[in-house]
């Protein structure tokens, strides 16, 4: 009856698309694809691929734009044949989400390939991610940052953490099965709090050792088990730089790669009245400073990392514009000068 069931929801799918919002229709075809390993395995062959090579994403250069393409299933299966390997190495890849027209995307890491003959052939080259990160713009930033999050997690759970046994990704690549005994893994991200630090006239920005040189970003830091994200907004403050916040509002999310794979949950936060000095941690950060919304209105204008060249030292800079820190701080400017 269960079968039945399926069969029948799967076979409604694309007819009921007439009736339905393209989104509905697009996200109950990404559901089946995922549950469906056989409906997965053919969406492969019409499907296209953004390519890795050992989790740095491939990037082409035209004039003077970087560009992250999306390759055509024929055009893969010819460049894994001159690359050496079967077309079943599609396989490893992961869905990522469709089209508008219910074409597939997928990522596929072709670490085990020689790298410089997969550039030569893709005309292209692997950049590493955090690089990648400050040549693009949001959507490709947002859709690399998936693909990398997804393949890392395949690649660092080969094995059941309880049996030992190899574990099976199932096609699409949304879990990954244990050989042994059957228990399911999903892949997983942590919770991250990103929190703008206000006094009501000004905010509160900070760097680590390896941030960029001159790049300050708003207050982060990974939520604790057993914590709020309030709580966790209120710990990181007070351990970061030696503040108590009186409050916090919601603003936005954002997933994030970097160290892993991070759900970043974004804040405005207000400090006690008078509770302004800053006592850093020098454990976690460089600096911390407090910007005035003239300052930071100067920062948002300038479009990407100055150059050391130009500019002789490098100035003060925050973080790309489709960064929740980035989006932060131009809320806040932005509420600061209509005031
Ligand atoms: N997208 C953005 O706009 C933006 C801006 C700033 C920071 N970030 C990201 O926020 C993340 C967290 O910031 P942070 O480094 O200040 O965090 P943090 O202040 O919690 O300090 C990092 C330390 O926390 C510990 N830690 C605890 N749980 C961890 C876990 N699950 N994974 C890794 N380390 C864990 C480790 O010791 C690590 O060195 C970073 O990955 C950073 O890239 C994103
Ligand atoms: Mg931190």
């Amino acid at each position: 009856m269960y079968l039945l069931l399926r069969n029948l929801k799967r076979l409604a799918l694309p007819s009921s698309c007439r009736f339905i919002s393209n989104y509905v229709s697009r996200m109950r075809h990404l559901f089946d694809l995922k549950e469906n390993d056989e409906a997965c395995r053919k969406a492969l062959s019409s499907g296209s691929f953004l390519l890795f090579h050992s989790l740095s994403p491939l990037m082409q250069k035209t004039e003077n734009k970087y560009t992250v393409p999306f390759v055509t299933a024929s055009e893969l299966y010819r460049i894994l044949r001159k690359l050496g390997q079967k077309e079943k190495y599609l396989e490893e890849s992961v869905l990522l989400g469709c089209t508008d027209s219910y074409l597939a995307q997928f990522a596929l890491d072709l670490g085990i390939m020689e790298k410089a003959k997969a550039e030569s052939l893709l005309q292209g080259t692997f950049v590493d991610l955090r690089k990648a990160f400050l040549l693009l713009d949001g959507k490709n930033a947002q859709m690399l940052s998936q693909a990398q999050a997804l393949l890392r997690w395949h690649n660092t759970h080969l094995y059941c953490s309880k049996t030992g046994h190899p574990m099976q990704k199932n096609v699409s690549g949304s879990r990954r099965i244990c050989s042994s005994n059957g228990t399911i893994y999903y892949p997983q991200m942590s919770p991250v709090i990103i929190t703008l630090v206000s006094d009501g006239t000004r905010c509160l920005l900070a760097r680590q050792e390896a941030f960029p040189s001159g790049m300050y970003s708003a207050l982060a830091g990974f939520c604790d088990i057993g914590e709020t994200v309030e709580q966790a907004v209120h710990r990181e403050v007070a351990e970061e730089v030696g503040l108590e916040v009186s409050s916090s509002k919601y603003a936005a999310s954002q997933h994030w790669p970097f160290p892993n794979s991070s759900l970043m949950i974004a804040s405005h936060a207000m400090v006690q009245p008078g509770q302004i000095k800053i006592t850093l941690n020098q454990f976690e950060l460089e600096d911390a400073r407090w910007f005035g919304a003239e300052e930071l209105a100067e920062a948002l204008r300038r479009e990407r990392m100055p150059s050391k060249k130009e500019m002789g030292t490098i100035p003060f800079w925050i973080p790309p514009p489709w960064t929740i820190a980035h989006q932060l701080i131009k809320e806040w400017t932005q509420q600061k000068q209509l005031c």
